[in-house]
Order: C-alpha cells, then structure tokens, then sequence
C-alpha cells in the first residue's frame, strides 16, 4: 500500500489571502484525516508566505497520521522540526525566493552537511527523506548520507506525462529499483494529479508514500474534499 500524505500549503495561501483565519488550516488538516488520508504535509517557506513557523507547531496537536514536514535544512527550520518532532522530515534544496521546489539534491557535493543534519534527525527519531532527481549516482550518494528515505521529485514525470509520453516514467522505475536494492525507503511528491498518479503508483515498486497538493487542492475546488481524498487512496490501492 502506498501512503497519501496530504500537502495543505494551498489551504495556507487561500487563508493569508486575507489575513484571518479562513479557512481554518488545523481544521483542515483535521478534516483530510477524518476523510482517510495517511499523513498531512506541509513545506513552510523562510518567507512564510504559506505555511507559516507557528502552523507547524500548532499542526502537532491535530495531526495523529503520519506528519510530514519538508524544507530546506537552513538553523530556523532545524530547530523548528526539533521542536515539533514530526514523524517524517523531507529535505529539499530550495532557493530563498523559488516560486516552489524545482531540483533534487546533489548528493555527492552535498554529502557532508546532509550526513550531518540527518544525524540530528535521526538522533531525535524523526525519520528522514531527501528529495532528489531520479538519477542513479544521486540515488547511491543518498544511501552513503544515512537517510531512512529518499522523495523522488516528479515534476518532469508529471510534464512528460502531460504530453503523452509515458516513457517518461523510466528513469523513475530504475531509480526505484536501485533504491529498493540499497534498502533506501521510497516517497514520490511534486506535480502528482488525480491524471499521472494511478500510472505512477503501478510503475514504480516499493512506493512507500506519496505527497500531493497543488493538483488535489484545484481538484476539490470541483470535486470537493472529501470525495477527492478518496479517489486518491482509490488509485493507490
Ligand atoms: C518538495 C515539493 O515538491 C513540494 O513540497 C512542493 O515544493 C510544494 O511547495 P509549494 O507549495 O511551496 O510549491
Ligand atoms: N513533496 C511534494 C509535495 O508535498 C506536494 O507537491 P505538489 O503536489 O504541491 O506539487
């Protein structure tokens, strides 16, 4: 069975749009489990303009699935994640200012300072997962940093997807298989719809968990919540 974490950055946006409390992001969180989601997610950004520090603590509270915090491992996000102790923590390498996640880590260049910061994770017990491009290379260089996890990052699968190219899910499957060989857990998370997702979760073996967002919250503004939660878990079966 492969997880859905909900990732409700989307829910923080609508809400700072006009600075009150609606809609009720701990509510939400609250309700996506109820409705059968695995996990909630969220990615607070350094400028907060979604998910802000306060959310993720106030989140610990609500969420008892699997939480999920993801961010780039600069020292106010390293303290924040000590402090709320979430289940899972997914480093991504964003640039202050990216309109959102657009590369994997380099696991090679960065190795050192990644062996460290999931050291302190991990000491803590908080599961870790890094999120990389499905590159081999990259693939083994995430098993030498210790991580519990890795998150494949699906944008280019998602496009090429889009275009009808379906062979665009093989790197991914290659990747999948090293990961499986080398004992690395399996997340996947960026770009993934109610359209790419079945095909994905069939394609790839070991798919632990996935963290779906942008597409799910455009999705239940039609299909509404609920209803949309459920096809997810439907496809993932
Ligand atoms: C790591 C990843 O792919 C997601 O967390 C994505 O970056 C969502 O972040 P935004 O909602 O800020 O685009
Ligand atoms: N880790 C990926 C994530 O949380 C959600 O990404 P997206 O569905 O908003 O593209």
């Amino acid at each position: 069975m492969t997880k859905l974490s909900v990732n409700i950055n989307k829910i923080a946006t609508l809400r700072n749009a006009r600075g009150g409390n609606v809609p009720d992001l701990l509510k939400v969180a609250a309700d996506i489990q109820k409705f059968g989601a695995q996990g909630i997610t969220i990615h607070p950004r350094p400028d907060e303009r979604h998910i802000r520090y306060q959310d993720a603590r106030d989140l610990k509270a609500i969420v008892h699935t699997e939480y999920n915090i993801e961010g780039n491992p600069q020292h106010n996000f390293i303290d924040l994640v000590l402090e709320c102790k979430p289940t899972q923590v997914t480093l991504v390498p964003d640039a202050i200012g990216a309109i959102t996640s657009s590369a994997g880590w380099d696991t090679i260049k960065n190795q050192e300072y990644l062996t460290e910061v999931i050291q302190e994770f991990q000491r803590n017990g908080i599961r870790t997962s890094i999120f990389v491009d499905p590159v081999l290379e990259i693939i083994e260089g995430a098993k030498k940093t210790g991580t519990d996890r890795i998150e494949l990052y699906t944008e280019a699968f998602a496009h090429q997807y889009d275009l009808g190219n379906k062979n665009g899910i093989d790197p991914y499957v290659k990747a999948a298989e090293l990961a499986n060989e080398l004992g690395l857990g399996i997340n996947a998370g960026h770009d993934l719809s109610l359209d790419n997702i079945q095909f994905f979760k069939q394609n790839i073996p070991g798919l632990l968990e996935v963290s779906i967002g942008h597409a799910l919250i455009a999705e239940a503004l039609y299909l509404g919540l609920d209803n949309v939660v459920n096809m997810y878990l439907n496809k993932l079966k």
